[in-house]
């Protein structure tokens, strides 16, 4: 099977669905989202073994929130298995409400079903109004209203979704933007098998994870100033458990930049030569745009320069 070489070639689409999930809202926002088949699978880890089986082309997943930071079931998936790469990120403000059944009163809920990262944002809002509820965690949030709808045998009897997720399963909301935060975005990303690298756009980002080669003092200082000595900026760093022993960590890390920019592509290979591994998950266009500022002597043009000074000191 050959993979694809092109966003163009990417036809069926999973994301973590079911229908109204904030997931599925993230790939239709993405801008190649048009004309291609839209796959819902129950959790991420689902979708992204349909990826690397070959039953899809590509997959969105939820990675980062802003207010509860990483999705490990992502980040794990991605750091381990068969390779995968980020091709695009997509930004989504994040509005919850709280649904029922018809008939249904604040008064008598019990127990709210969610996905754990949507609990996570209205903690303060069950705390105050809810305080006796208990959780139910969900494979997503759309799914807990999707349970609610197929009828009363749920473990809970009210959800947290967006409101699309209500509407569409013909829920009452009891409860409009019940997050904590009201400026909450969650950060997502298209995911392929690797072939496709996106052309650098100026700003772009890259994702990698870091596998030291041993637990030492200063072992992260050592990886991070790969990127410090180069001027290349960390938009997100993370330590997540490699699994193999108590205290084994792996860095899950965005940089700005693009691996086709020299001071990126000369970190990675600074890295290379110190880690026992390093995983390239992809380098993608920014979702917000924001260009890349390289500071003085850390352009193209000064490490092409630099190259070209140290070849002329040896030919
Ligand atoms: O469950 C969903 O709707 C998702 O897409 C995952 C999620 C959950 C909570 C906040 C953002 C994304």
């Amino acid at each position: 099977m050959t993979p694809p070489r092109s966003p163009d070639e990417l036809h069926r689409i999973g994301y973590l669905g079911p229908r109204g999930t904030f997931t599925q809202m993230a790939l239709e926002a993405w801008e190649g989202a048009a004309g291609r088949e839209h796959v819902p699978y129950g959790s991420v880890d689902a979708a992204l073994s349909a990826l690397r089986s070959g039953d899809l082309d590509a997959a969105m997943v939820p990675i980062e929130n802003s207010v509860e930071g990483g999705v490990s079931a992502t980040l794990d998936a991605l750091a381990t298995g068969d390779p995968l790469v980020v091709i695009g990120e997509v930004l989504v403000p994040i509005t919850f409400v709280l649904c029922a059944r018809e008939g249904l009163s604040l008064s008598e809920i019990r127990a709210v079903g969610t996905h754990s990262h949507a609990w996570a944002q209205v903690r303060g809002w069950m705390g105050e109004n809810l305080p006796d509820a208990v959780y139910v965690p969900t494979l997503s949030t759309a799914a807990s209203a999707v349970a609610l709808a197929a009828g009363p045998d749920t473990p809970f009897d009210a959800g947290v979704c967006a409101p699309v997720a209500a509407a569409q399963e013909g829920l009452t909301v009891l409860a409009e933007d019940i997050g904590d935060n009201h400026g909450a975005v969650t950060r997502f990303v298209l995911v392929a098998r690797p072939g496709i690298l996106p052309t650098p756009t100026g700003a772009d980002k890259t994702t990698v994870v870091l596998f030291q080669r041993t637990d030492h003092s200063g072992g992260l200082l050592e990886l991070l100033e790969q990127f410090a000595v180069r001027g290349v900026n960390l938009t997100r760093l993370e330590s997540r458990p490699t699994g193999a022993a108590m205290g084994s960590y792996c860095f899950s890390i965005d940089v700005e930049g693009h691996v086709a920019d020299a001071r990126v592509g000369e970190s990675l290979m600074g890295l290379r030569r110190v880690c026992a591994d390093v995983r390239f998950l992809g380098s993608y266009p920014r979702a917000d745009g924001i260009r890349a500022q390289p500071h003085q002597g850390t352009g193209d043009a000064d490490f092409a320069a630099a190259r070209a000074w140290l070849d002329g000191l040896t030919t």
